[in-house]
């Protein structure tokens, strides 16, 4: 019943090729520092010398956590639970950070619901993957059943797979979820090993008497979690639909050969459960920054992951990754486009 993402590392063969390539362009060696990196990362994962990495597109899952509806755990966010169903009606509007920063960088948004609890009716341009109306309180038990946790993993696969058939080669991950960094801190705990206290952070702007309660809730929690540490097992456990639906979107993606965009604190919570599932994931991901949410630093270092900007960002949404677009943007075009010391006759070191 789990399901199984196979993943091979993106055509390893081009690196030299592509080394050579970014060395050869008209510049001192190593002299556009790491976007040199980037460069070469595109080029491996889209196959090419001369990457052309089209539109890029942005999938933003919404969830709903049972846990933030029930009283023992309504403390865990300084919004109520309503607040996600409210967002994903302002993403369908066009007025949140993300529909702004995506029409500025000429980004395609595709929102998900993977399982808000509200009934949206028919709503043009809303993909529909909800499991079920949030997921179940984490102190009743796991939070979604296997069958449940494999369907939005599935779930998120298949719109992957769908975006990249209509000839995407960049997508990028958002997501929208009251509760989700408590879940993302349990998930980063029971994954990486990092103490549950440098796991939790202030998520939508807790107080101090707040933020301790939150540690203490998610420390009994994590205390009292006796499963298997698998990836997928510690995601039933402990995730939302919007992180294992984007989960499954990330390994979908990479399997379809496409560049990924990983967000903030969430995103990578997710990007930690498909890598930890399947280790050649890590070759696809373009980390975009560094939250403010602290116990992302612990995720980041986990996957030896060096993000490209930090600008205190802890809004979710996709917000960073569409922030980073230009930069990927950019690192393709000096691959494809810059002058080599041959082409353009100038002199060597
Ligand atoms: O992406 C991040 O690093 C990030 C950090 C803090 C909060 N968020 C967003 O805020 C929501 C979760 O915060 P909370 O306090 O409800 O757990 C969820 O909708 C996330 O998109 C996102
Ligand atoms: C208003 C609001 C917008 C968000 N976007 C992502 N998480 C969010 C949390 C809140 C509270």
């Amino acid at each position: 019943m789990t399901p199984r993402f196979d993943l091979t590392p993106p055509a390893p063969d081009l690196s030299a090729a592509l080394q050579a390539c970014i060395d050869n362009k008209t510049k001192p060696l190593g002299a556009l520092g790491r976007l040199e990196a980037l460069a070469l990362q595109i080029g491996q994962v889209l196959g090419s010398t001369a990457p052309e990495p089209g539109t890029p597109h942005l999938l933003v899952c919404a969830g709903d956590h049972g846990t933030l509806r029930d009283a023992r755990g309504r403390g865990l966010s300084a919004y109520p639970a309503d607040v996600t169903w409210q967002m994903v009606v302002n993403f369908l509007a066009g007025g949140a950070a993300i529909n702004v920063l995506a029409r500025e960088g000429g980004m395609t948004l595709h929102i998900a619901d993977c399982g808000v609890a509200h009934d949206f009716g028919a709503r043009p341009g809303l993909i529909d993957a909800r499991v079920a109306p949030g997921t179940a309180s984490w102190f009743d038990g796991p939070a979604m059943t296997p069958a449940q946790c494999a369907q939005a993993l599935e779930n998120g696969a298949r719109i992957a797979r769908d975006i990249a058939a209509g000839g995407a080669r960049v997508l990028g991950f958002g997501e929208m979820g009251i509760g989700n960094t408590a879940s993302a801190s349990l998930i980063t705990h029971l994954l990486t090993g990092a103490p549950m206290d440098d796991c939790v952070g202030r998520g939508t702007g807790l107080g101090d008497a707040a933020l301790a309660d939150k540690k203490r809730v998610l420390a009994g929690l994590a205390a009292d979690y006796a499963g298997p540490r698998d990836a997928f097992a510690v995601l039933a456990a402990f995730g939302g639909f919007e992180i294992a639906t984007m989960a499954g979107a990330m390994l979908g993606a990479a399997q379809s050969r496409m560049l990924l965009l990983i967000d903030g604190f969430i995103s990578s919570a997710a990007a930690l459960v498909a890598q930890t599932h399947a280790p050649a994931l890590r070759d696809y991901c373009v980390f975009s920054h560094r939250s403010q949410e602290r116990g992302h630093a612990i995720q980041l270092e986990h996957m030896g992951a060096q993000p490209l900007l930090d600008l205190d960002l802890r809004l979710g949404e996709g917000t960073g990754a569409a922030l980073a677009w230009p930069l990927v943007r950019a690192a393709a075009a000096i691959l494809r486009d810059m002058a080599s010391f041959d082409s353009a006759g100038v002199s060597k070191a």
